[in-house]
């Protein structure tokens, strides 16, 4: 019995970064802005560009209040925020269109994304990995979790100290085994389907780069932070 329920400190630590993972959003105004109207290429990697530097700002003071995190290495500290900052871009772009929106404003948002001047190959397995997030239904709690433990991922490049961070990531998949029981009772394999969810986020971080490079327009420009986070320029 005690195996599942929740207990007082997991409470504790889960409030910690969920009320973390609440403050710190990025407005939802892109959303607003691409329902507006349909934007050039151009001014749609702007939006991506302006979009994505807020976020790894954001996602930043996250990660800092997760218990643990900042007692790391300095150097694994980085190397765990440079490893995951494209994932948690893509969880939190898929987080934001599995929102529940007014009719066909998920379809326009949909429509504004596929024509924003991404190349058509990388459609697919975007919007497959958002479809999957959706059919999820994540409850917050859940987002923010995911969040915390795609961070805290051990095998990233160039961490050194591989326990460390496992000690960190371990207790949190624990509480979020828990939840996942909680808020879905009946899919017992709710866990692990959730969990599979991270080995199709790592593809399309494979695919990153190039969705970049291949971006209808020439002569990109980013901003520093995106340069160090992204590897480009
Ligand atoms: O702004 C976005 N996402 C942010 C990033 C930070 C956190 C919040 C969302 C974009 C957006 C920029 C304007 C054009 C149209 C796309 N977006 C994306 C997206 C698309 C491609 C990429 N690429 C990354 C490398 C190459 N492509 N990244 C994000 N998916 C989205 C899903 C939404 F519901 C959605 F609303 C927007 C989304």
């Amino acid at each position: 019995k005690e195996k599942a329920e929740i207990t007082k400190e997991q409470q504790a630590f889960m409030k910690v970064i969920v009320d973390s993972y609440n403050r710190h959003q990025i407005p939802q105004d892109v959303t607003k802005k691409l329902l507006q109207e349909q934007y050039s290429a151009e001014e749609n990697f702007i939006l991506l560009t302006e979009m994505a530097t807020s976020q790894v700002q954001v996602l930043v003071e996250f990660t800092k209040n997760i218990p643990g995190f900042l007692s790391l290495d300095h150097e694994d500290q980085i190397a765990l925020l440079k490893g995951s900052a494209v994932e948690a871009m893509f969880l939190r772009s898929a987080q934001v269109l599995s929102t529940k929106m007014p009719n066909g404003h998920t379809e326009v948002l949909e429509e504004r994304i596929r024509n924003s001047g991404i190349s058509e190959e990388f459609m697919t397995p975007m919007f497959n990995f958002y479809k999957s997030i959706g059919k999820l239904h994540m409850v917050q709690e859940e987002q923010a979790l995911l969040t915390a433990v795609t961070i805290l991922t051990p095998d990233r490049p160039f961490v050194k100290d591989h326990p460390a961070v496992e000690r960190l990531q371990e207790p949190m998949l624990e509480v979020l085994r828990k939840l996942c029981a909680l808020h879905h009772p009946r899919e017992p394999q709710y866990f692990a389907r959730l969990l599979g969810r991270l080995t199709e986020l790592r593809t399309l971080n494979h695919y990153h780069t190039e969705m970049l490079t291949s971006w209808r327009m020439n002569d990109q420009k980013f901003t520093p932070l995106l340069c160090e986070i992204w590897d480009v320029q």
